[in-house]
């Protein structure tokens, strides 16, 4: 089938979608600079350490195993430090994409697959959130990834690429298999913070108990990270064949909020959750859901995982298994 350069592979989501491009038959060649990724994630093809902004060090590797398609993952996604230094991310997740783009262009390499987010959307009026909702980011974070989207659109009409954007919503979960963790550091995501505060009999904030929600915490779609990875290999098989560039929200269609996330943790690890109830986190929306039935029509993506306890279930056990 084979070789898919993967951009960012040695870290969460890329780690996840190398092994399920292995299971199919490809090659994941993962070309990654380790800032937050781990190089013993790299389980399923070569490891090529380099950075997005290396255009010579990108020429090479593109050269040398030429992709047939091109997944980018790397970027910088915490929210709150996009707010607080805005430079790092117009750098990294914007120039480092360009540089990628114009690497491929270089190469003849024609194809890519995007990881773009949620974010992009900013505050929605109307739930579940559709493909064609105006995109209106309410952090840099969220905005670098919509000019990357922007950019991918003008680079198919000028230059024939084909791209496509997935719109992750809350990527959940780990490898049920055991072969991959969660290594985030900080780690600022609500489900592993949540297990280790049951494991360890620490705090969790609750950040906003006050939401126009039924029980007033923040809902989100969490999505396991087993489906996003399937939907990317999908991804390949539809432009291959001939499908149109496009976006894609990645979700399941159903809300959970934070109460109901730590019921779910509670039930997987077997420990109540020690909670603290803190002020809003700025730039949390309230509610972000959507269906995700767009992917199912054009991808054939039906994500395996869709209910909570489930998904949490697969995070705590490696947390368990990890961090005893
Ligand atoms: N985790 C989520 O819930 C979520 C939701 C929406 C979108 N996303 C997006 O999905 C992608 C993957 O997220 P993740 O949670 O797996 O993050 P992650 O930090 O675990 O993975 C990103 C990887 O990219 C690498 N990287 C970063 N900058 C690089 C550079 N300049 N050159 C080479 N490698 C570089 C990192 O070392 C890391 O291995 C990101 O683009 C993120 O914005 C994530
Ligand atoms: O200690 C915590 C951490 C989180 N939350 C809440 O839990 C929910 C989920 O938070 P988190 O896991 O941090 O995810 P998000 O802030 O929703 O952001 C994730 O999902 C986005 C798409 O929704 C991506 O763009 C981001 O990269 C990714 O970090 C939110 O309501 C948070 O306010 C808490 O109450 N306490």
């Amino acid at each position: 089938m084979g070789n898919v350069l993967v951009v960012g592979g040695a870290g969460y989501i890329g780690s996840h979608v190398c092994k399920a491009l292995h299971a199919a038959g490809y090659t994941p060649v993962v070309y990654d600079n380790l800032v937050y990724g781990h190089e013993d994630a790299v389980k399923w093809g070569p490891f090529e350490h380099g950075d997005l902004l290396d255009a010579a060090r990108l020429d090479e590797v593109l050269a040398r195993y030429r992709p047939s398609c091109v997944m980018h993952f790397a970027a910088y996604a915490y929210v709150g430090e996009s707010v607080n230094d805005p430079a790092k991310y117009y750098s990294n997740n914007i120039s480092g994409s360009f540089a990628l783009l114009d690497a491929m262009r270089r190469n003849g390499v024609d194809t890519i697959v995007f990881s773009s987010t949620c974010a992009t959307y900013g505050e929605v009026e109307t739930l579940p959130v559709s493909e064609d909702m105006p995109q209106a980011p309410v952090n840099p974070y969220g905005f670098s990834k919509l000019v990357v989207e922007h950019a991918l659109r003008d680079y198919g009409r000028a230059y024939g690429l084909k791209w496509v954007a997935m719109r992750y919503f809350n990527a959940a979960g780990l490898d049920p298999e055991g072969e991959l963790g969660e290594r985030h550091d900080p780690e600022t995501h609500a489900i592993p913070l949540a297990i280790l505060a049951a494991m360890r009999q620490t705090e969790f904030s609750v950040f906003g108990t006050d939401y126009d929600t039924p029980d007033g915490t923040a809902i989100r779609d969490y999505v396991h990270v087993c489906d996003l990875a399937d939907a990317h290999v999908r991804a390949i098989g539809y432009l291959r064949d001939g499908g149109r560039s496009d976006a894609f929200n990645l979700a399941t269609g159903r809300g959970t909020s934070v109460k109901e996330l730590l019921a779910a943790v509670e039930r997987a690890v077997g420990a109540p959750v020690p909670v603290t109830f803190a002020p809003r986190r700025e730039g949390d929306a309230p509610m972000l859901f959507a269906t995700g039935d767009k992917a199912r029509d054009k991808l054939g993506w039906t994500p395996q995982y869709t209910d909570i306890d489930a998904i949490v279930r697969t995070a705590a056990d490696w947390f368990r298994r990890h961090h005893n």
